[in-house]
């Protein structure tokens, strides 16, 4: 599966205390993530749970309501994903995938300027902060399966995705629409 590592995304594994009674971690410090340039911004938490098969996204907000997202997977496993939106970085265009599951915790953080899914590949419940508010007027998105991203998702068979996100723009008109060079 090629993957790249985009600049600005900070990936996370917190230390996980385990006893004969279960386990405990933190799962946010502003003191310990603001050293690795995770901001202490965030304003709103969210969770969702995706049956196995799921694909959540390509999802971002614009404008004041961009959304930096510190993500996480509460139980199960999840292929998630930013794309880079951003035109002035080199890597415009370009993906990384992160394999979240709820044994080891890992955690993300994907700044404004990306967008943002997952796919659920195993009955999941997904947690994050937002650094900005739900604002469904700001909402925008591209299509899971853009032809020009080439995003080479682990799938042999459909997934289930919303009505909403079926409709969704290509990564061409995302490009049009807001003036950007195509870089593909
Ligand atoms: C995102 C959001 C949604 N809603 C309401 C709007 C709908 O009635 C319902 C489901 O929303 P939606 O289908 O957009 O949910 P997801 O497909 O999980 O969207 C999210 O999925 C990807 C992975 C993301 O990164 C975004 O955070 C977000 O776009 O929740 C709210 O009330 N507040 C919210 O912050």
């Amino acid at each position: 599966m090629e993957t790249i590592n985009l600049r600005d995304i900070k990936k996370f594994e917190p230390k996980i205390f385990k006893d004969e009674r279960g386990y405990f971690f933190e799962t946010y410090s502003s003191s310990t993530f603001q050293k690795i340039g995770i901001p202490n911004s965030f304003v709103q938490d969210n969770q969702s749970f995706s049956q196995k098969g799921v694909l959540r996204g390509l999802h971002f907000q614009t404008g004041a309501y961009a959304q930096g997202k510190f993500v996480r997977v509460i139980s199960g496993r999840v292929l998630d994903i930013a794309v880079d939106l951003r035109p002035e970085s080199e890597t415009f265009g370009k993906y990384e995938f992160f394999d979240l599951d709820g044994l080891s915790n890992k955690m993300v953080y994907i700044p404004e300027g990306f967008a943002h899914g997952f796919l659920a590949l195993e009955d999941s419940i997904f947690a994050y902060k937002c650094t900005a508010p739900y604002h469904k007027e700001s909402e925008g998105g591209i299509i899971w399966n853009d032809p020009s991203l080439n995003i080479q998702w682990p799938l042999d068979f459909e997934p289930l995705v919303s009505e909403k996100d079926l409709e969704l723009p290509s990564f061409k008109e995302f490009c049009l629409q807001n003036n950007f060079d195509f870089p593909f």
